[in-house]
């Protein structure tokens, strides 16, 4: 028998129906558009970002090929369920969140109860915009901040779950993002293969250096000129 996705289910508990608040097709449209909206663009800024970092730290790259070569050796094809132990690329996708959160403002909040926050008194119902992008390149909390490091998360406990407030790339509390796992897969997945199948230059000779690193403005802060690179296919894969 064919495996259920997430439409088939959606579509299935409708029909079954006895449900105290009963599901409409409106919601299961609403639930897609969520879904598409949450999950691509950000999902795609971040591999656009890590391949970025990557290419302008070159012993970055070569150590995260070396780790996927390494895990996959001989492998024709690198699935979803291969993907563990791959400690260095998760550490480099961290990083790259770190300094390249895809919705640096989050989801604006309103204050349910009077607080004082560093004197400023925030009343109730007052809107805030938490800026994850500045807690995680908060310079008290980061060491050499700015630099793209992604070995400042070997041996350390700081992770993305919404409680280590200096590193909030997903969020934090009720309405943290709730595909955090669909998203972290997907990049770590498409970054292994890219890794795995493919040598990568950037183009005429251009210097890392000089890789343009500009945002565009909007909630999504992605790559303002797209990232070109050529690839050279790798051939001891097979
Ligand atoms: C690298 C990938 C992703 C990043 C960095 C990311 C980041 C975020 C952030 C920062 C928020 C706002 C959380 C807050 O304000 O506390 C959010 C919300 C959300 N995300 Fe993601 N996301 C990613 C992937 C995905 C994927 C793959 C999906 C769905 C398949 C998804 C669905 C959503 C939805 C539906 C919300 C709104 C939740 C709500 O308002 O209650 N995201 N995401």
């Amino acid at each position: 028998m064919q495996e259920e996705d997430l439409l088939d289910v959606l579509l299935r508990v409708k029909e079954e129906g006895g449900l105290e608040f009963p599901i409409t097709n409106n919601n299961i449209k609403a639930i897609f558009v969520d879904i598409f909206g949450g999950g691509t663009d950000t999902s795609s800024v971040t591999i656009e970002w890590a391949m970025t970092e990557m290419m302008r730290h070159p012993i970055v790259l070569e150590k995260a090929q070396s780790e996927v070569r390494e895990t996959f050796k001989g492998n024709k094809k690198i699935m979803e369920s291969d993907l563990q132990g791959l400690s260095y690329l998760q550490s480099v996708i961290k990083e790259t969140l770190r300094l390249h959160p895809p919705i640096p403002m989050l989801v604006p909040r309103v204050c349910r109860e009077h607080c004082k926050i560093n004197g400023y008194d925030i009343p109730v119902k007052m809107k805030l915009i938490i800026n994850a992008w500045a807690c995680s390149t908060d310079p008290e909390y980061w060491d050499d901040a700015e630099s793209f490091k992604p070995e400042r998360f070997e041996n350390s406990s700081v992770d993305f779950m919404g409680t280590n407030y200096h590193f909030i790339p997903f969020g934090s509390g009720r309405r943290m993002c709730p595909g955090i796992n669909f998203g972290l897969t997907t990049v770590e997945l498409f970054l292994a293969q890219m890794l795995y199948y493919f040598n990568w230059k950037l183009p005429d000779g251009l210097n890392p250096k000089d890789v343009d690193m500009m945002e565009t403005e909007g909630a999504i802060a992605a790559k303002r000129v797209h990232l070109h690179l050529i690839p050279t296919s790798y051939a001891s894969y097979n």
